[in-house]
């Protein structure tokens, strides 16, 4: 049966703002307090999605959250009608409030960790929410995510869906941002890479010192356990910690696979040799031929690559079986990242051209392609039974673009996450969403 790649991109919220959250993730930090435009961020996500399903890729939508979250201000202890809870949060607390405010959910990549059926023990499509605990902001995401993704994937006979492991920094979970699923052809086993940044229950083993290692292996190692995944298709590995020092905060900001490619910087892994090795093997006895293609310190710095974010790209296989790789401008604009690409596509290789796209809003906290989708790997059956309104096509296009005209605005400031009337738009923009997307009460407020 054929099988497909789909990306479910994140449609980013009408609360997207800059409120330096995210210690480790350096485009976070210092872009803390700049005006940020939510209708422009939305529009440059929907563009992406509409030019890659226009180039014949199957693409979905992700919705946003309710935000402010009142629920968690209340939990804080904020009381009061609903605008009195922000008025007292604005007052006491801008810093918490802007965190209840933040649209982190756009990156999708980091809403959970997807085994498709060929992979599973019991033939279902498994989804494990990320319980983002290392980060206040994204730690209350994933209720809302799971019921998100129930209404998108509501089929109990194909799909199978866990809730986030226990919220503690033990099993740290990031989902996707730290998983590659390797293959020959979408539908047949793969072997499912799992990148984590420090093991919590070994002592002695090297972490990083400045920065946060968010996943642990434990926490990987779980998911892998709740997939019903086998040993022979299964590879973890541990990022380098230096490199997590220098601003790698997810392994997609150094490394992205596809099929049987893996793209990646030389410093991606500790002990990478033996991890590539582990892959090579494993995959071979699925009949797959690994193909690594290693970026050279010399040709692309860490730092170029953190700044660039070229590995944070999305490979994508085309009709022909040849891989284009998508890019935001800002490799384009680093002339030794811009030239490693040129050179990348006339080399021969599996992948033999690229795509740039304008992602500016969401790079300015550190998303780039990579983050703004999930990848779940449906057959043609599964593709069936998914929530059809979700899926992109010249008409939802149309709508979504039309619905973020009418609801976002074009500036907002720390000041303005104090504003009760934001709340009120962001209801009633995600009610009427809700309704294009088919995807019956997700959010507090209509629960
Ligand atoms: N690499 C992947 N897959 N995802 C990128 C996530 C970026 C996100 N930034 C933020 O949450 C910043 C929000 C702010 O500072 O306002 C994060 O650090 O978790």
């Amino acid at each position: 049966m054929r099988a497909f790649e789909v990306n479910f991109d994140g449609l980013v919220g009408p609360t997207h703002n800059y409120s330096g959250l995210s210690f480790g993730n350096v485009a976070s930090t210092s872009n803390l307090k700049q005006y940020s435009n939510p209708k422009l961020a939305a529009k440059q996500g929907l563009q992406k999605m509409k030019a890659l399903a226009d180039m014949g890729f199957k693409q979905g939508v992700l919705a946003p959250q309710e935000r402010p979250s009142v629920a968690t201000l209340r939990k804080l202890g904020f009381s009061g009608k609903d605008h009195e809870v922000i008025r007292q949060a604005a007052q006491q607390a801008p810093a918490i409030l802007a965190a209840c405010s933040s649209a982190s959910s756009m990156w999708t990549a980091n809403a959970a960790t997807v085994s498709p059926s060929a992979d599973t023990e019991d033939g279902c499509v498994h989804f494990t929410a990320a319980n983002l605990n290392n980060k206040f902001h994204r730690a209350i995401e994933h209720p809302t995510t799971s019921r998100v993704l129930k209404a998108m994937f509501a089929d109990e006979y194909y799909f199978a869906h866990h809730a986030a492991l226990p919220p503690v920094a033990a099993f740290g979970d990031e989902g996707a941002a730290n998983h590659t699923r390797f293959c020959g052809d979408y539908g047949k086993p793969g072997v499912e890479f799992f990148v984590y940044g420090r093991a919590a229950f070994a002592h002695g083993q090297p972490e990083p010192r400045r920065f946060p290692a968010r996943q642990t292996l434990e926490a990987s190692q779980a998911v892998a356990r709740l997939h019903g995944l086998t040993d022979d298709g299964v590879v973890y590995a541990q990022q380098d910690p230096d490199v997590i020092d220098m601003g790698v905060f997810h392994n997609d900001v150094i490394s992205v696979g596809n099929q049987n490619v893996l793209f990646h910087h030389q410093r991606s892994f500790l002990d990478q040799q033996r991890v590539l090795d582990e892959l090579q093997r494993k995959l071979a006895a699925k009949g797959v031929e690994f193909k690594a293609i290693e970026v050279p310190e010399a040709a692309v710095s860490v730092e170029d690559a953190i700044q660039s974010y070229l590995f944070n790209s999305q490979l994508l296989t085309k009709a022909d079986g040849r891989m284009m790789i998508v890019v935001p401008e800002e490799c384009r604009d680093n002339p030794r990242v811009a030239a490693y690409l040129d050179t990348l596509v006339k080399s021969g290789g599996p992948i033999d051209s690229y795509k740039v796209f304008d992602l500016k809003q969401s790079m300015r906290n550190g998303g780039g392609p990579a983050c703004l989708r999930l990848r779940v790997a449906l057959t043609e059956t599964e593709l069936g039974a998914v929530n059809p309104a979700v899926l992109m096509n010249d008409e939802l296009f149309r709508q979504l673009n039309q619905w973020v005209d009418k609801h976002y605005r074009d500036q907002l400031s720390e000041a303005d996450l104090a504003d009760p009337a934001l709340l009120q738009e962001c209801r009633t923009a995600l009610d009427q969403l809700t309704q294009i997307l088919r995807l019956g009460s997700v959010y507090p407020f209509q629960l």
